[in-house]
């Protein structure tokens, strides 16, 4: 049974495919968000997050591929979606003159049901620029103000292409604050961003993509605990002869320098065992470990391994 538009996904994308000339944009690319959750789109520059966003909008038609949203075709059925989802847009649109107050509340104007457009611009901090033309505002200004209009409508989904870039410390907090608060509404949340800790800070599942392609996907928890058992840091208070360590350690195991002085990762299976050779290892040579850890990825070392090149078949995590 196909599910009704009011049950399924908020997001359902499969096989997606995009290609501009003969740059394949989005290479059989499958997402899905579920309603009242964020979706972390991350991935380097030109992986095809932004045409993916656009696509799912109804800004573009795929070449290949199923996509719904909200169960309805983006583009087929996008006087139905519009009032639906919230959508994040750039620049002052038809109204570069017109104030602040004044452009929130003209789109307002067109919802059925909007948030007060006041207590909007209270949130976003914008009250004290609520006066100021729309060309007048500051950058930042001009993002949050982007993000009213796209939630003053009080969409089931909203789409957030790099929401806080450009925003100063002060400013984002008060952005992610609101997006956590959507969620707890109830609305799904579909954001691309280029900072790997909002995507942990936010994001309930995050997407890796490169070249149009899911390269990883889960919690950032999945995404940065998936592989602590095969990495292990060792801190030691005098320099160690790495080749001898991993003799010892025997094979499937390797100990290369870290960054800092006297810092060693070893890689292979770490297990009770393992801590207990190395510790026996550094006293037997009278050298004493000031740290053995077992290493947990952050989510931008696994980025950059992931998305790096070389990079070969998707990895799935915790999927
Ligand atoms: N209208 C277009 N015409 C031609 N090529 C395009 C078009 N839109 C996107 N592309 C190409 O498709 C690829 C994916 O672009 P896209 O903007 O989706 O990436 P992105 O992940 O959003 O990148 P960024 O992080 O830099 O914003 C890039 O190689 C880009 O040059």
């Amino acid at each position: 049974m196909n599910p009704t538009p009011e049950t399924s996904p908020a997001v359902a994308v499969t096989g997606l495919v995009k290609r501009f000339g003969p740059v394949t944009a989005v290479d059989g690319l499958d997402l899905r968000l579920e309603r009242g959750s964020i979706l972390a789109l991350l991935g380097p520059n030109g992986a095809g997050k932004t045409t993916t966003v656009e696509i799912c909008e109804g800004f573009q038609r795929p070449d290949a591929g199923q996509v719904r949203v909200l169960g309805l075709d983006p583009i087929a059925d996008n006087d139905q979606l519009r009032s639906r989802i919230g959508v994040m847009l750039q620049g002052g649109g038809a109204y570069p003159g017109a104030k602040a107050a004044e452009m929130l509340r003209l789109c307002a104007a067109y919802c059925a049901d909007p948030i007060d457009p006041e207590w909007l611009l209270q949130v976003l901090g914008l009250t004290d620029c609520a006066g100021t033309p729309y060309r007048r505002l500051s950058g930042g200004q001009q993002q949050r103000l982007a993000l009213a209009c796209a939630l003053v409508g009080r969409p089931e989904l909203v789409f957030l292409d790099e929401p806080t870039a450009g925003l100063d410390a002060h400013a984002r907090i008060l952005v992610w604050e609101l997006i956590d608060r959507l969620r707890r509404d109830g609305v799904a949340v579909l954001l691309t961003t280029h900072l790997l800790d909002e995507a942990e800070a936010l994001a309930d599942q995050i997407v890796i993509i490169d070249h149009g392609r899911v390269v990883a996907s889960g919690t950032a928890a999945d995404l940065t605990g998936g592989r602590t058992q095969d990495r292990l840091r060792l801190v030691t208070a005098a320099p160690i002869d790495t080749a001898a360590l991993a003799a010892e350690l025997g094979t499937g195991h390797r100990c290369e320098p870290g960054v800092s002085a006297q810092s060693y990762h070893i890689t292979g299976p770490v297990n009770p065992h393992l801590v207990a050779k190395i510790a026996a290892w550094c006293r037997d040579r009278d050298v004493l470990a000031t740290e053995i850890s077992v290493a947990q990825q952050s989510l931008e070392e696994v980025f950059l391994s992931l998305t790096g090149a070389g990079f070969g078949e998707p990895a799935e995590v915790g999927r």
